[in-house]
């Protein structure tokens, strides 16, 4: 099936858009966790326990699994999360040479969808968007404080690169496989680009800590027909402390798939 006709089904099986961002700093996993063969997998295991019924997806951030031990809780992680029946979208923001990137792109046998990042232009992301049942999330208008010093540059015909790249990513998505990545910290860029490309989902970060407008994530972040995602990652798994920080993760999860679906 087709990952955002999967999507679309998760969001109405449990009336949720909200993506559990497994961004699991090592050093923030409880100390009775911490003894454990690996401890991210064993906090990954405990979190999805607690926040499956609430997540449209789960997204691991790789960043934070980029070791011998990371990779191998990674791998527990996406298995554990499918066989809650939960869809997974690597966030890699990957993307190279076509050589490169082909092997890049092997990273979506295992997973459903992944950020990439577009700036070495179409033939970087190419064989991510040959794999049509994938989701391929291109970064347009990102969250961070410094997202303005090239997106938001004005080009010779008067648009923005954030503009510029939401037109390409319409047209690249001929296999209906594409989103965009734009912050909820871009409250006015959400708006806009929701205007000019009507078709694509967005995953819309920066709620949670990075206190992003949540009215906005929902109201422009998803598409007509309700398809799109609102990502928090530390909001929720590191809620709490201590032994209950799973249970804690679990009513920030909540919390926030209320929040949203006041604004659905
Ligand atoms: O691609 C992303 O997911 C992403 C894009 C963006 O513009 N801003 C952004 O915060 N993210 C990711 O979303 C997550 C946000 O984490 P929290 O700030 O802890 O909720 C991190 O994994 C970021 O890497």
């Amino acid at each position: 099936m087709a990952f955002f006709d999967r999507l679309a089904d998760r969001i109405a099986e449990i009336d949720s858009v909200v993506s559990v961002g497994l961004d699991t700093d090592t050093r923030r996993i409880p100390a009775h966790l911490q003894e454990k063969d690996l401890p991210q997998w064993a906090f990954n295991r405990r979190i999805i326990d607690a926040t499956h019924e609430y997540a449209a997806c789960y997204k691991p951030n790789a960043a934070f699994y980029e070791s011998a031990d990371g990779w191998r809780s990674l791998r527990e992680t996406i298995a554990y999360a499918h066989g809650k029946d939960v869809p997974v979208l690597l966030d890699a923001k990957r993307a190279d040479i076509g050589n490169t990137t082909r092997q890049y792109a092997k990273a979506l046998a295992e997973v459903d969808a992944i950020t990439v990042n577009p700036y070495m232009g179409r033939d970087s992301l190419q064989p991510f968007l040959d794999r049509d049942a994938k989701g391929v999330f291109i970064l347009c208008r990102t969250s961070n404080p410094g997202g303005s010093d090239l997106q938001d540059l004005t080009l010779e015909s008067g648009e923005p690169v954030y503009k510029r790249v939401a037109a390409l990513a319409d047209l690249w998505n001929t296999h209906k496989n594409v989103g965009l990545v734009v912050g909820a910290t871009a409250p006015e860029e959400l708006e806009e680009l929701r205007a000019e490309v009507p078709d694509l989902p967005f995953l819309v970060p920066g709620v949670g800590a990075q206190g992003g407008d949540a009215e906005a994530a929902v109201a422009h972040g998803l598409r007509a027909d309700g398809v799109g995602l609102v990502n928090s990652s530390r909001g929720i798994i590191f809620a709490g402390e201590g032994k209950g920080f799973d249970r804690a993760a679990g009513r920030s999860a909540r919390r926030l798939r209320d929040r949203l679906n006041q604004f659905r």
